[in-house]
């Protein structure tokens, strides 16, 4: 990462902690333009006694957000089966994207944690997305891959769909670790690369209906913000859902 790429997520991770008010609960994404957030939001619990609590989306932000002082909760704790299911159960998500489309479509997922992430940006009142510049596009899957998460034993079945789909579909590998990437769930992930996508309300149903498929990093009609860092500046764009 580039020491100006480096300010602008700090800048935005900055301008998301401000968003947070007391008694929120929040969602906590992952990745390094979060994870300026998470530990500005930390600072403000200790420093001005912000009273929040947070639902981590990875083992790796509820790590942070402990060694940060955010209090965190799991989805058990916060009383879903009491509220009524009119209201979101969390505040205000926050969480970082690899690219940002047209209407806020996102791809997600660089870091596997793509399907906790979209479960608690479905559970948000508001959904926002920490970026800077380098993540807008005009058209999404023009720089990204969709990660797919898939079952280990359906991985040959679910490649071969996604090619159907037009896609090339890759195994990601590890880089610290001899073989496949295993999730937080301890499934395998396959980068969907599809160089362009026409339609992605249509993409997002049709590789959820793959047989074998725990989730994917297309985030269609989710978020509600996004805030863009690009040097000291941070831009707000504000995208009213459509459902939900
Ligand atoms: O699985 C990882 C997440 O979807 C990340 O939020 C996304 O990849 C962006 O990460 P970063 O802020 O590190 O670019």
């Amino acid at each position: 990462m580039s020491d100006s790429q480096a300010d602008a997520k700090r800048a935005v991770g900055h301008a998301a902690a401000a968003l947070v008010e007391d008694g929120m609960t929040l969602g906590l994404g992952t990745g390094s333009t979060t994870a300026f957030a998470i530990e500005a939001i930390g600072r403000r619990v200790r420093d001005e006694g912000l009273d929040v609590r947070g639902v981590p989306t990875s083992y790796a932000a509820e790590r942070l957000a402990r060694e940060s002082g955010v209090p965190v909760v799991t989805l058990d704790e916060i009383g879903l089966d009491t509220l009524p299911t009119s209201r979101s159960p969390l505040d205000l998500a926050l969480d970082g994207a690899d690219e940002v489309g047209p209407a806020l479509g996102l791809i997600k997922g660089r870091g596997a944690a793509h399907v906790r992430e979209k479960v608690v940006a479905s559970l948000a009142a508001r959904f926002v997305v920490l970026v800077d510049a380098s993540k807008e596009v005009e058209r999404l899957g023009t720089q990204a891959p969709v990660p797919v998460e898939v079952l280990p034993f359906a991985e040959p079945a679910v490649a071969r769909a996604l090619r159907g789909l037009g896609a090339e579909a890759t195994l990601r590998m590890g880089e610290k670790k001899d073989g496949p990437v295993v999730t937080d769930q301890g499934l395998w992930v396959l980068d969907a690369r599809f160089d362009g996508i026409d339609d992605p309300a249509g993409l997002d149903v049709a590789i959820d209906g793959i047989p074998g498929v725990l989730g994917h990093g297309l985030f269609v009609g989710l978020a509600t913000d996004v805030l863009v860092g690009g040097g000291e500046q941070v831009r707000h764009v504000v995208q009213p859902r459509e459902r939900g």
